[in-house]
C-alpha cells in the first residue's frame, strides 16, 4: 500500500500552517488545534482518511533469559503496522527480572528511520516488550507525546500503548486533575496511563491488582482504545467494551525444525513467544501464526507462561458492539483478518455489492489503486466485465509542502497517477475507488482518462458517503470539507466531469462485512458506521 510511503507529516504540518498564517502558536493549545490545523492543511492538498496508530507486543515463553530477539520482533512488527501511522514510533523492553527496569527508545518518522541502528536494538534487549506507531489524533505530532507512555507509579513502572481516542477526555482530564496528578501533554493516552497510575479509593492491601484497575477504567470510559500495559513481567492486553479499534494475539514460533513427533505431543511445543497486535498482518513478518481476536471488552494477560484471558467487560446496555467499519473499507491491511475474515475478501465483497447495486454497461472495470483493487475485481466479477487496469500509481509520491505553481494548479494534474491509455482508449470504463473523502483525488483521475481517450468514465464508491466526523481515533476532515456534504452523487459527477457516481449504501456495506463473520447471527456484533449515518455508539463528551 503506498499508505506506507507517506512522510510524517504533521508536526511539519503545523509548522508549515504557521509559516503560511504567519503566526506562531503555542504549543499550549495543542490538543484542540492540532485536529483543526491539520483539517485545514489537509483541504488544501491532502486526501483520504488517517489512520489509527498501531501497537504490538511480545513475551518470550519459558525460561528467561530467552534466546528469542523481542525488540527485533517488535521493531518487525511495527513495520508490519507502518501503514496505520507514520509520524512517530517508540518501543519499550524489560526483562522482566527483580530490578524491573524498562528500556525504551521513541522517536519521528518511520519505525526504520528510528531504529535503523543496530545499537538501539541491542540496547533494548529484553524478555518482553511494547510498541507503538502513532497517528495523532489528540496532542501534537512531537517527541513528547510519542507512546508508549511510561510513568512510575506506587509500585513501579508502567508502559501504556494507545490505539484509539478517549470519547469522554475531558471528564477524564478534570477526574484526573482534580486527584492532583499534573499532566504534562496534551494527550488522551497520557490520561489513560495516569489513570491506571491512580491508587483505588479503597486501597489494595495485597499489592496493585492490574486487571481491577483496568476494568475501573473501562467502566470510567468505554471506547475508543485498544491498550497494551506492561508492568513488571506481564503485559495486559484489552479492547475497549464496544471493541472499535482492532487487535489479536499470535503465536511466536520456533525457528528451528519441527519434528512431527512434538507436534503430536502438545500443541504449545513450539511456541517461543506470544505476541499481540493491531493487525495480523504484522504476524507473518516475524514468524507468528495467527490464535484469536481479543474479544471487545476483553483483558488478556501475557506472560513467560502463555495468554490468559482474564474478564470481558460487559457494555452498559445490551447495545451492540461497534468496531469501525472503515477498517474494512480502507484502514486496515488486506491480508488481515478481522472477526474471523480476511480483509481483503470484504473489499470484495463490497465489490460485488456494489455490482448489484449500481450496475452500468460499460467495456471494462478499473481500479483506482491501491486500496480500491480488491473492490474493482469483486465489481468485475459480479458484473462479468473483464478487469483492465487503466492507472500506474507513484509509489513515491509523498505530499510535498511547496505549493503546485499556477499553471500545474490550473490544469490539476493527477500528481499520482499516469495513464495506461492502450488498455483503455475508446473504451467506456467503470473506476471503482474504495471511498471518497475530500473528492482531491477523482478529478484529476477522470480528466486524465478523458483526455487519454476513455469514451466514458463511470465512479463506482465501493462505501457510502462519508458525512460527519469521527471521534474514535480517525482523523476525519470537517463537515465543510468532506465532499459528500457539498454535492449529491449526480452533482458530483458533474463536478468531476464523470458519467455517473455511485456510492455503495450503508446497508450494502453492512451486509458484505458481516457476511463472512463467526456467529454473524449473534445480534450483537456490530459496527460503528457513525461516520455515514451520524449515529455514534455512545453519547459524546
Ligand atoms: O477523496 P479523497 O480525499 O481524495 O480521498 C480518497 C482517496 O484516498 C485514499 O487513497 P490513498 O491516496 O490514501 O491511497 P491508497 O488507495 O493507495 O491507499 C482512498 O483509497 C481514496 O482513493
Ligand atoms: N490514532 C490513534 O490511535 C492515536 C492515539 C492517541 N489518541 C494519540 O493521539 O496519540
Ligand atoms: S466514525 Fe467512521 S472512522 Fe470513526 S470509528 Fe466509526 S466507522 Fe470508524
Ligand atoms: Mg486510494
Amino acid at each position: 500500500m503506498t499508505r506506507t510511503m507517506r512522510p510524517f507529516i504533521s508536526f511539519r504540518r503545523v509548522q508549515y500552517f504557521e509559516w503560511k498564517l504567519g503566526i506562531k502558536v503555542q504549543s499550549s493549545s495543542s490538543e484542540i488545534s492540532n485536529r483543526e490545523m491539520a483539517s485545514k492543511f489537509d483541504s488544501d492538498q491532502d486526501s483520504g482518511l488517517h489512520e489509527a496508530c498501531g501497537v504490538f507486543g511480545c513475551v518470550a515463553t519459558g525460561e528467561w533469559p530467552t534466546q528469542l530477539d523481542v525488540a527485533n520482533i517488535i521493531q518487525l512488527g511495527l513495520v508490519g503496522l507502518q501503514h496505520r501511522g507514520q509520524e512517530s514510533a517508540g518501543i519499550v523492553t524489560s526483562q522482566g527480572d527483580s530490578k524491573y527496569q524498562f528500556r525504551t527508545h521513541k522517536g519521528m518518522g518511520y519505525v526504520g528511520q528510528i531504529f535503523q541502528d543496530e545499537h538501539i536494538i541491542r540496547k533494548l534487549k529484553g524478555n518482553l516488550g511494547i510498541g507503538h506507531n502513532r497517528y495523532s489524533t489528540a496532542g501534537n505530532s512531537e517527541l513528547t507525546n510519542c507512546q508508549p507512555f511510561v510513568v512510575e507509579t506506587l509500585h513501579g513502572l508502567i508502559a501504556v500503548a494507545h490505539n484509539g481516542e478517549l470519547v469522554n477526555a475531558n471528564s477524564l482530564k478534570q477526574k484526573v486533575l482534580k486527584h492532583g496528578v499534573g499532566l504534562s501533554t496534551g494527550s488522551d493516552s497520557e490520561l489513560i496511563t495516569q489513570l491506571l497510575a491512580l491508587t483505588p479509593p479503597d486501597g489494595e492491601p495485597n499489592g496493585p491488582d492490574w486487571p481491577a484497575r483496568i476494568q475501573q477504567l473501562m467502566k470510567e470510559t468505554y471506547t475508543a482504545y485498544s491498550l497494551l500495559v506492561m508492568y513488571k513481567d506481564t503485559i495486559y492486553a484489552l479492547r475497549d467494551p464496544y471493541g472499535n479499534r482492532p487487535m489479536c494475539l499470535g503465536k511466536v514460533m520456533s525457528a528451528g525444525p519441527i519434528s512431527s513427533e512434538n507436534k503430536h505431543n502438545s500443541e504449545d511445543v513450539d511456541i517461543e513467544g506470544w505476541a499481540v497486535s493491531s493487525e495480523s498482518c504484522s504476524f507473518q513478518a516475524i514468524g507468528a501464526e495467527y490464535y484469536r481476536e481479543v474479544l471487545p471488552g476483553e483483558i488478556v494477560q501475557l506472560t513467560r507462561h502463555g495468554v490468559k484471558s482474564i474478564c470481558i467487560v460487559p457494555r452498559p446496555t445490551e447495545s451492540p458492539s461497534a468496531f469501525c467499519i472503515f477498517e474494512y473499507v480502507y484502514f486496515a491491511r488486506p491480508d488481515s483478518i478481522l472477526e474471523g475474515q480476511m480483509v481483503y475478501t470484504v473489499r470484495q465483497r463490497c465489490g460485488k455489492q456494489l455490482a448489484l447495486e449500481a450496475p452500468v454497461e460499460a467495456d471494462i472495470v478499473s481500479t483506482v489503486p491501491e486500496s480500491a483493487t480488491p473492490a474493482a475485481l469483486g465489481f468485475a466479477q459480479q458484473a462479468g466485465i473483464p478487469y483492465v487496469e487503466v492507472l500506474c500509481k507513484n509509489r513515491y509520491i509523498g505530499r510535498t509542502f511547496i505549493q503546485p505553481t499556477k499553471r500545474l494548479r490550473q490544469l490539476g494534474v493527477a500528481k499520482k497517477f499516469g495513464a495506461l491509455t492502450e488498455n483503455f482508449k475508446g473504451k467506456r470504463i467503470v473506476i471503482v475507488d474504495d471511498s471518497i473523502v475530500r473528492g482531491n483525488t477523482m478529478g484529476p483521475i477522470v480528466r486524465l482518462l478523458k483526455s487519454a481517450g476513455a469514451k466514458e468514465v463511470h465512479i463506482r464508491i465501493a462505501s457510502p458517503p462519508i458525512k460527519h466526523p469521527c471521534y474514535m481515533g480517525i482523523n476525519i476532515p470537517t463537515k465543510d470539507e468532506l465532499i459528500a456534504n457539498k454535492l449529491s452523487a449526480d452533482k458530483l459527477a458533474h463536478y468531476l466531469g464523470a458519467n455517473s457516481v455511485v456510492y455503495l449504501t450503508v446497508d450494502g456495506l453492512e451486509k458484505a462485512t458481516k457476511q463472512g463473520i463467526e456467529k454473524k447471527s449473534e445480534k450483537k456484533v456490530g459496527h460503528c458506521v457513525a461516520c455515514l449515518t451520524g449515529e455514534y455508539p455512545v453519547k459524546l463528551d
